[in-house]
């Protein structure tokens, strides 16, 4: 049975719903501790303001003093390290150690290990993991060699703002234009066995496209969905989560495998389907998760 403490770690860790937040709004720091998502990322980018970028760091230094979020991963999206807020979001970093700092606009393997060189120098606990968002032509085109940059690499998150930014290509319903290049970044971080996590939806009252963009996002094989807003939360857990179907699919594939017959074989006939034992992995992993939700449900 895994445990709860066990709710980040692999296998089964929880990547359904990524949520951001901007640092600097004191009114959703305050509004996380109730949320359901399975990951925060506290932004010190984008959605805050130069000119508030220090206070962004402070409101973060006090939340992580009041102790560790429930369940949740904690991540802090820094300025990139050549701007001038990116060094001071690293001390940030290093000084209250969330579980993973997320690199905007990487471009190259050089920017990963810059990073990976500060943790070690500063003595940066081995957990301290290390996520890079996947938003120019240059990160796209890069991202295989990206994702081997370092053993704290993690995972990659996509941006589509700013992928759009730098190409040109439009926002629209189905992404067909931006469908190659998201396969492409998931495809790079699985062969290095990193997740991978879709980009943001920014129209949040819209919930039947947002639900269609989940949708699109699970069956292209990311681990879950950045997003902007509480409300979507829910629709990001349900789509990314296990399917009831499935779990009893995978509960029937343990208990083939588990059978005595089964021991020596790597195919069996489960109902007219062929199973093979990979796919016995892949049930484990999803009967893991499934009991993960369930305990945090029963908890919340
Ligand atoms: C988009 C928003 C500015 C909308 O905010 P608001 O106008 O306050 O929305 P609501 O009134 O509907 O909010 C309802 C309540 O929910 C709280 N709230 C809203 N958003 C969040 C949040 N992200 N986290 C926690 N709580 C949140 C509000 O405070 C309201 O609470 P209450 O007062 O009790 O009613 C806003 O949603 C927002 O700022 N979202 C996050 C923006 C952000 O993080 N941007 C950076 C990430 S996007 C990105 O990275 C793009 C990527 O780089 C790329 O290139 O694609
Ligand atoms: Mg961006």
């Amino acid at each position: 049975m895994t445990a709860l403490t066990d709710i980040n770690s692999a296998p089964a860790r929880l990547r359904r719903s990524v949520l951001s937040v901007p640092a600097g709004n004191a009114r959703a720091l305050e509004k996380v501790h109730g949320l359901d998502c399975d990951a925060v990322i506290f932004d010190l980018e984008d959605s805050v303001a130069p000119e508030k970028k220090i206070e962004a760091r402070d409101n973060l230094r006090r939340l992580f003093r009041e102790g560790p979020l429930r369940n949740r991963e904690t991540i802090i999206r820094i300025n990139p390290l050549e701007t001038e807020f990116g060094r001071a979001d690293m001390d940030l970093v290093v000084e209250i150690s969330p579980e993973v700092v997320l690199v905007p606009k990487v471009e190259r393997v050089s920017e990963v290990q810059a990073i990976a060189d500060i943790l070690s120098e500063t003595g940066a606990p081995d957990e301290l993991a290390i996520w890079a968002m996947i938003e120019t032509p240059k990160g796209v085109l890069n991202a295989a060699a990206i994702a081997g940059a370092d053993e704290r690499l993690r995972c990659f998150v996509v941006g589509l703002n700013d992928l759009r930014k730098g190409t040109g290509v439009l926002s629209q319903p189905g992404r067909a234009y931006l469908v190659p290049w998201l396969m492409q970044v998931v495809l790079a971080g699985r062969a290095y066995g990193i997740d991978v996590i879709d980009s943001v939806f920014n129209d949040f009252k819209d919930a039947e496209a947002f639900d269609a963009e989940c949708a699109q996002g699970c069956a292209m094989g990311f681990s879950g969905k950045m997003l902007i807003h509480p409300a979507q939360i829910e629709p990001a857990n349900r789509h990314f989560g296990p399917d009831p179907r499935a779990v009893e699919e995978a509960e029937a594939v343990i208990a083939a495998f588990a059978r005595p017959e089964a021991q020596h074989l790597n195919v069996i006939n489960l109902n007219g389907k062929m199973v093979e034992r990979l796919h016995l992995a892949e049930a484990e992993k999803l009967v893991a998760s499934n009991r993960i939700i369930a305990e945090r449900k029963k908890l919340s």
